[in-house]
């Protein structure tokens, strides 16, 4: 397949305090977000002077991306400027034909996969004569995924006071359990499914002796509305119950120190520890590690000579290019 610009399509965030009402409204339009939890969220934007980290980690993606790639770099975003439809009318005026997109979620689910497939369906939708858009595939069992996060849960369990008595915590965000269910082809768990799995191959690559855990953070939604748990900070409870002393938190959801990163889990789990008096320490995310640069190039490789067969994958649950029309589908609304 022949593609002539390359797309980074992720998620946007508010650059300044003026924009931190407007950004969560597009987020949460028709979604049941109780306003308390959006003044909440909207204080921890607050707390970082109304800038979310996301946008400047895109830009220092597409840098270090452009040496890799031979290809013009665009980037849109769904919630806040450069907004999806802007970039796509941009593309259209530069004359592209057809652009292939990664996306800054590596898992399946509506949030983080099928909602960026309508993204661009009602982007393109907008833009007469838009080019073409395909979504490259996920990368959760991707070498240039793992081996980051491996990395850094090593360094963070260097950090630990005696690292053999350490546990280590993953973290992915929450959604409701009906979004998980729906999540991949059929609608097959796949979400929380991938998320193992990428736990499971960090944990072989950092430290196979230690025990690990999986646990959700950033739980929204209303409350009687069900989503994956265990909740982060119930379970460093669940842990220190257990005479657990030390904790590696591992944010393997994330490709990128999001605010739920330096939120959610520097200040949030960061305190719980300390009020349970356990050591604590956040491993990175990949950010801008080369070997994460490197797997993006490879996957836009992988699509144009798809004849070739390469497809790094460490895992076995199935990844695929074109998601079917039931793979992901949008749960039912409260
Ligand atoms: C699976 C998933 C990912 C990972 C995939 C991906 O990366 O896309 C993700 C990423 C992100 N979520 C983000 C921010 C927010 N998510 C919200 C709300 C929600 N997220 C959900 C799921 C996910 N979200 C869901 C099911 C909701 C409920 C509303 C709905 O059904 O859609 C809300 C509303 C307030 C709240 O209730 O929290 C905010 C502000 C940011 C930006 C962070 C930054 O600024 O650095 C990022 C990268
Ligand atoms: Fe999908």
């Amino acid at each position: 397949m022949a593609y002539d610009a390359f797309l980074l399509l992720s998620f946007g965030g508010p650059e300044g305090q003026d924009d931190v009402l407007p950004f969560l409204e597009n987020v949460t339009r028709g979604r049941g977000i109780p306003r308390e939890r959006l003044e909440t969220v909207a204080g921890h934007y607050r707390h970082f002077g109304g800038v979310s980290p996301i946008n400047a980690q895109c830009r220092a993606l597409i840098e270090a991306l452009r040496p890799r790639l031979d290809l013009p770099i665009y980037w849109g975003n769904r919630n806040w400027h450069p907004m999806l439809a802007d970039t796509v009318a941009k593309m259209r005026d530069d004359g592209v034909q057809r652009a292939l997109a990664f996306v800054t979620s590596p898992f399946g689910s509506y949030s983080s996969c099928r909602q960026y497939l309508d993204d661009i369906a009602v982007a393109r939708a907008a833009v007469p004569g838009a080019p073409v858009i395909d979504k490259i595939r996920h990368y959760h069992d991707h070498p240039g995924y793992i081996a980051p996060h491996a990395d850094a849960v090593r360094a963070a369990l260097a950090a630990l006071p005696s690292r053999m008595a350490a546990r280590i915590v993953f973290t992915a965000h929450s959604i409701p359990t009906s979004m998980n269910a729906a999540s991949g082809p059929g609608g097959a768990g796949r979400y929380e499914a991938q998320l193992r799995e990428t736990a499971a191959l960090v944990a072989a690559e950092a430290a196979p002796e230690l025990p690990w855990d999986l646990a959700w953070q950033s739980r929204s939604g209303p409350p009687q509305v069900p989503w994956l748990e265990p909740d982060i900070n119930d379970h460093l409870e669940t842990l220190a119950k257990d005479g657990v002393r030390e904790v590696v938190v591992s944010p393997i959801g994330f490709i990128s120190d999001h605010l739920e990163v330096i939120w959610d889990l520097d200040e949030e789990a960061r305190a719980t520890a300390a009020r349970l008096g356990m050591a604590f320490a956040r491993a990175a995310t990949p950010g801008v590690d080369p070997r994460f640069a490197d797997m993006v190039r490879a996957l836009v490789e992988e699509r144009v000579l798809a004849h070739s067969n390469v497809r790094h994958a460490l895992g076995t649950v199935p990844t695929w290019d074109f998601c079917p029309d039931d793979c992901c589908a949008s749960p039912k609304r409260a």
